[in-house]
């Protein structure tokens, strides 16, 4: 397909996904099953307008003036994909499946649209009605850091160290150009696509099938990190999911000691057994997911309970930025509900002296520090401690301690990554002490 139509069929799937409330993902899906034509570069290239045009829906609906399907795909290919007007007419011109041609106030509004004037949350894409939770974390860079949030994010790797070596891994995928994590001591990094172009897919090479690698966000390979796990200590990973900090974990204590997986839905639990195997990490006991008494015989006896809390997801905003215009007020709350519940039932399971870690994807102060801060008035055998005192205890190397203990990304109770900060996700980190 030429660019015409490509920007035609991200009008027809903004649309979809506006009328229909559709997720992204499904919405290209049935996009591409009633266009059976279409081959697998046109779809991922209809995709990434797509994305970019939700990345930075708020900037490119303040240039254009509009709101639109079409005026979201159309500023999009222009801003995102640096494509000026002329070579938007020709490329409009050269295809007949295009959309209509450009008309006189969508020409000025590309010539002259200009976000000086902007608001915080659209220079920086978020919803306006997280203004407030956005200035009280980011104290003045609000703006940048939601920008930060709407650029394409890198494919980051984390070297299975159970199974091969960061410089071998990188050998096995030396075609996509692999380069090291700057934080991360295992982690790898592979650059997004550009315009068109698709990422990198790695999950069909073998060194994948043989476990040597997982996909895993620097940051969350940190937080894994942050926990201070340990060979041969017990470790607790109560919002296991499917399971990718459980594996980090099995990794960080060499297969020593134990690893106790659990999660609230049995569904998300499931595809852990699988991964596990692929790994090669034998330390891990899944526990039956939904019934809590299935910790029961832990209690008290855990030198770390990772809470890998359910959340917004507000850090994830550069993979999935459809979520970012669908979280509401009422999500939040939600979120932040089940966070108390979760920290409430983790806490009981860590020994006197051992730590109780809350991670989330997200940026919002609701659900970091706030939690937090109403866990450690309900239980105040629980203290916070420094970051500099949780990094220093961890098994990452000098630079990168030196590099999460700067007090800039430390909060009230934690450590605040994002991707302007660190590069990574964003990601929070408390770490309680059990006193
Ligand atoms: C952020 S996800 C976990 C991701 C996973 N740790 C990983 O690294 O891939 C949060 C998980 O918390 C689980 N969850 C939500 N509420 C819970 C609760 N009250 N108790 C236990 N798990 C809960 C969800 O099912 C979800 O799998």
């Amino acid at each position: 397909m030429k660019h015409g139509g490509i920007v035609a069929a991200a009008i027809e799937v903004l649309a979809d996904i506006e009328t229909n409330h559709r997720p992204a993902s499904a919405a290209l899906t049935a996009w591409a099953v009633s266009h059976r034509f279409a081959g697998s570069g046109d779809r991922s290239a209809i995709g990434n307008l797509v994305f970019d045009a939700l990345r930075n829906r708020a900037s490119i609906a303040w240039r254009m003036g509009a709101d639109t399907p079409r005026a979201l795909a159309i500023g999009a290919y222009a801003q995102c994909w640096g494509v000026g007007i002329d070579r938007l007419d020709v490329a409009f011109a050269a295809d007949r499946h295009s959309p209509e041609p450009l008309t006189d106030a969508e020409k000025i509004a590309l010539r002259t649209g200009s976000l000086d004037d902007a608001p915080d949350w659209v220079k920086g894409d978020y919803p306006e009605w997280l203004d407030p939770a956005f200035a009280a974390a980011f104290d003045g860079q609000a703006a940048e850091e939601g920008a930060a949030l709407a650029i394409r994010a890198p494919v980051d790797l984390r070297t299975n160290t159970l199974k091969s070596t960061r410089d071998k891994v990188m050998k096995d995928l030396s075609r996509f150009e692999p380069a090291e994590t700057p934080l991360s001591p295992i982690g790898i990094r592979l650059q997004p696509g550009t315009g068109p172009g698709r990422s990198p897919n790695v999950q069909s090479e073998a060194a994948f099938r043989k476990g040597r690698f997982e996909v895993q966000d620097e940051g969350s390979q940190l937080a894994a990190y942050l926990t201070g796990a340990a060979p041969g200590q017990q470790v607790a990973d109560v919002c296991a999911g499917a399971g990718g900090k459980t594996l980090a974990l099995a990794a960080l204590t060499g297969n020593k000691g134990q690893i106790y997986a659990w999660d609230g839905d049995r569904h998300r639990l499931a595809g852990i057994h699988e991964r596990l195997q692929r790994a090669g990490a034998r330390n891990v006991q899944v526990r039956e997911a939904g019934k809590s008494d299935a910790l029961a015989d832990l209690a008290g006896k855990m030198d770390v309970v990772l809470v890998d809390a359910p959340c917004t997801g507000t850090g994830t905003w550069r993979r999935r930025p459809d979520a970012k215009w669908r979280v509401s007020e009422k999500a939040l709350e939600d979120r932040t509900a089940d966070q108390d519940a979760v920290l409430a039932l983790a806490a009981p399971l860590v020994k006197p002296g051992g730590r109780l870690v809350y991670v989330t994807c997200s940026v919002l102060p609701q659900e970091n520090d706030a939690r937090v801060a109403a866990f450690v008035a309900a239980e105040p055998a629980f203290a916070p401690l420094e970051p500099a005192v949780f990094v220093a205890a961890t098994l990452l190397p000098d630079e990168t301690k030196a590099r999460l203990a700067d007090p800039a990304l430390a909060t009230r109770h934690g450590l605040q990554l994002t991707p302007l900060r660190t590069g990574t996700d964003g990601f929070y980190v408390s770490v309680l002490e059990r006193r």
